[in-house]
């Protein structure tokens, strides 16, 4: 009997099946840890190297590449991601992705899924974690900047691992922010501009496609919590000059910030902490400070979602 290409060996789990297997119960606790273990910077722990890009230049976007290895857990995976920064009339999404998952010891093709629904969710746990860390106790005012694919992952992650009184949402169109209250089960506020979105806020979530900034420091309660999520270039911005040196600043990766961050770079602020050092007890959690947790997003969040995936979806295929 002839033996199948390894290839077509392979699980190939499409978006409909991801976005069935993930939830944030169990998503988010293996972020954490992987978060932790990123940054103990031990090899055996996680191998990967800041994302490399490939400017689609005709196309307005660009190609992510993302390996991660995590030998102790055996986990090698990789995440290819185009993004794009498409203008309004296109109905394309701004986000597409695959990730590979391979045997370690033989380098075969365990699994191929589709990564829209890793990207998002995994973005939006990686954000829930940061505000956990770093919210204020008795935060009760999210507020989210921008009304696309992340906008929605933020709000399901916050509003079901976190609990809030409030949430407003402002959007560039305000068609584009109307569309997004209806397409949530919870009470939103649609508010008129940013500044009226994040008066008072206690957690602010930026996830816009802008380069140039939309929040401003002056609008910012003191103490509130930032992750910012957008402007994922070197040369753009999403928060002002004087929100970030107003803030304690984190990120998920010290080194993704300092190449790719256009809020970092452009404001010449350092970073204090990887969340990862926060989780490991190494550096503080400035809960009482204005703090911003700048996401890059990182291989080994995909790394971990991924294999959560297939482990899920082996458990149905063979009933275990
Ligand atoms: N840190 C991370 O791990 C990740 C970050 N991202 C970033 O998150 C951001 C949002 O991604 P998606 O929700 O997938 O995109 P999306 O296209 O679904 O949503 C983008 C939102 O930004 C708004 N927008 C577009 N141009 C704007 C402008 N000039 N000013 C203000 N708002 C504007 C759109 O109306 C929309 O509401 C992007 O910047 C993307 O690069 C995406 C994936 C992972
Ligand atoms: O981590 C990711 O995945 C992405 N980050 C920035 C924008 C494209 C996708």
């Amino acid at each position: 009997k002839k033996a199948l290409p390894r290839l077509l060996n392979a699980a190939q789990i499409p978006l409909r099946e991801v976005e069935s297997l993930l939830h944030y119960k169990e998503l988010i606790p293996r972020l954490e840890e992987a978060l932790g273990k990123f940054s103990s910077r031990d090899s055996v722990e996680v191998i990967q190297p800041v994302r490399s890009t490939v400017p689609l230049q005709k196309h307005n976007g660009f190609l992510g590449l993302m390996p991660t290895y995590m030998e102790n857990d055996g986990v090698l995976s990789t995440k290819l991601v185009c993004f794009y920064n498409r203008g309004a009339g296109s109905t394309l999404p701004s986000v597409s992705a695959t990730v590979l998952l391979l045997d370690p010891e033989s380098g075969h093709m365990k699994a191929v899924m589709d990564g829209e629904a890793i990207t998002s969710m995994r973005t939006a746990g990686a954000s829930e974690i940061s505000a956990k860390l770093l919210m204020r106790p008795g935060a009760e005012v999210l507020a989210i900047l921008g009304t696309g694919q992340q906008a929605l992952s933020h709000y399901n992650a916050f509003t079901e691992m976190l609990s809030f009184k409030e949430v407003r949402v402002w959007n560039h169109r305000r068609e584009g922010a109307e569309k997004f209250c209806r397409s949530v089960s919870g009470p939103v506020t649609v508010c008129g501009s940013v500044e009226e979105a994040v008066r008072g806020a206690d957690v602010i979530v930026t996830v816009t496609r802008s380069t140039e900034p939309v929040l401003c420091g002056r609008w910012v309660k003191p103490g509130a919590h930032v992750a910012a999520v957008g402007a994922c270039r070197p040369d753009w911005r999403e928060l002002d000059d004087s929100l970030m040196k107003e803030a304690v600043v984190y990120a998920d990766s010290r080194e993704g910030a300092m190449a790719e961050s256009g809020d970092v770079i452009l404001s010449g602020v350092e970073v204090f902490a990887e969340l990862g050092d926060v989780i490991n007890g190494i550096k503080p959690a400035y809960r009482e400070k204005t703090t911003v947790f700048k996401s890059l997003g990182m291989g080994v969040e995909d790394a971990v979602a991924a294999n959560l995936v297939y482990e899920q979806w082996k458990a149905k295929a063979y009933k275990l």
